[in-house]
């Protein structure tokens, strides 16, 4: 019987997901990442004829790219924990199998998002950028940035990586967890942390963690108004999605100091042109979306996506189902 065929549509798919896809499956790799411009055209060709696909693009799965693969299509998996460069929808009401890498990226994403929220509160873009200038003016007074220790921590979605951010931040003697979601999670209890409604969590945060997924529901959770609410000293982080915050809204909140400073590891669009305004502040500092960026958890991405669409075309459940 002939192999099934998977797509893996973008060339840097690390070397260990490969090797196991190898010894099942025939692989069609896409020679392109996704800022060349022949790449979505490239995927959209390969996907023809394919029984499943590892989705390791940011490009948006819509239904017209699931109909061009044709019928015998299956399964699809995400190389992320973050589905919303899927459309469910489509793949859903095709009646594909779809599946994600949860899990193996909490403790390195929140990692990045201490970094974040550190380089953010102790204003690491000014010192750099004053250096740089030859600026560097020493005095008591000299940026003085804000406290970890004895604060007030919200998350806004105590999932995975809000925990594995919790359980960081645990050892920085902050006084108080406070965190906002759907649902009540039975962790929190032993994290220490209080559930409260969006608007009281912001009211009450020093720093306001953004660890959720984006949805139609969590779009600009961050915009005008929540910005209102939030302390004068207050430093945001976000390490969920960009889609998350009204940079605009942010912006303004920056500039006019109506918040203390953001860490931001997620923005829209990513790539950020090097023009854009969020760039100009001294109190917003940006990384480029490298929260699963590791070895080991690329390689752990890598082998779990393999897994899922190899299981699944073999009628086993996927390792980790998305529904
Ligand atoms: O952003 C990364 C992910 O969703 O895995």
């Amino acid at each position: 019987m002939a192999l099934k065929r998977v797509l893996i549509a973008n060339k840097s798919f690390p070397e260990i997901g490969l090797e196991l896809l190898k010894k099942k499956v025939e692989t069609i790799v896409v020679p392109h990442l996704d800022y060349e411009p022949e790449s979505l055209p490239a995927i959209k060709k390969a996907i023809i004829g394919c029984d499943a696909a590892i989705w390791n693009t940011k490009h948006q799965l819509t239904g017209e790219i699931l109909d061009l693969a044709g019928p015998q299509l299956k399964a699809i998996s995400t190389m992320s924990s973050g589905t919303d460069h899927i459309n469910l929808d489509d793949v859903f009401t095709r009646g594909l199998l779809l599946g994600n890498t949860p899990n193996v990226l909490d403790n390195c994403v929140a990692d990045i998002a201490v970094g974040l929220l550190i380089a953010a509160a102790r204003r690491f873009k000014e010192g750099v950028d004053e250096i740089m200038s030859g600026e560097w003016k020493y005095g008591v007074q000299w940026s003085l940035g804000q406290d970890i220790a004895g604060s007030t921590v919200g998350v806004i979605g105590l999932g995975g990586i809000g925990q594995a951010m919790v359980r960081r931040l645990k050892g920085f003697d902050v006084a108080r967890f406070l965190y906002s979601g759907r649902s009540e999670k039975p962790e929190a209890k032993t994290l220490g942390a209080e559930r409260m409604q969006l608007e009281q969590l912001l009211r009450e945060s020093d720093f306001v963690l953004l660890s959720c997924p984006l949805s139609e529901e969590t779009r600009h959770i961050i915009n005008a108004d929540t910005l209102k609410l939030m302390k004068r000293n207050a430093v945001l982080v976000n390490i969920g999605r960009g889609g998350l915050v009204d940079q605009e809204a942010l912006y303004d909140a920056l500039k006019q100091g109506q918040i203390f400073s953001a860490g931001l590891d997620v923005v829209t669009p990513e790539p950020l042109p090097k023009d854009h305004p969020l760039l100009t502040l001294p109190n917003c500092f940006i990384v480029p979306h490298l929260g699963s960026a590791t070895i080991a958890t690329r390689n752990a991405m890598a082998t779990i996506s393999a897994n899922n669409v190899t299981q699944a075309l073999e009628g086993q459940p996927m390792m980790y189902p998305v529904s």
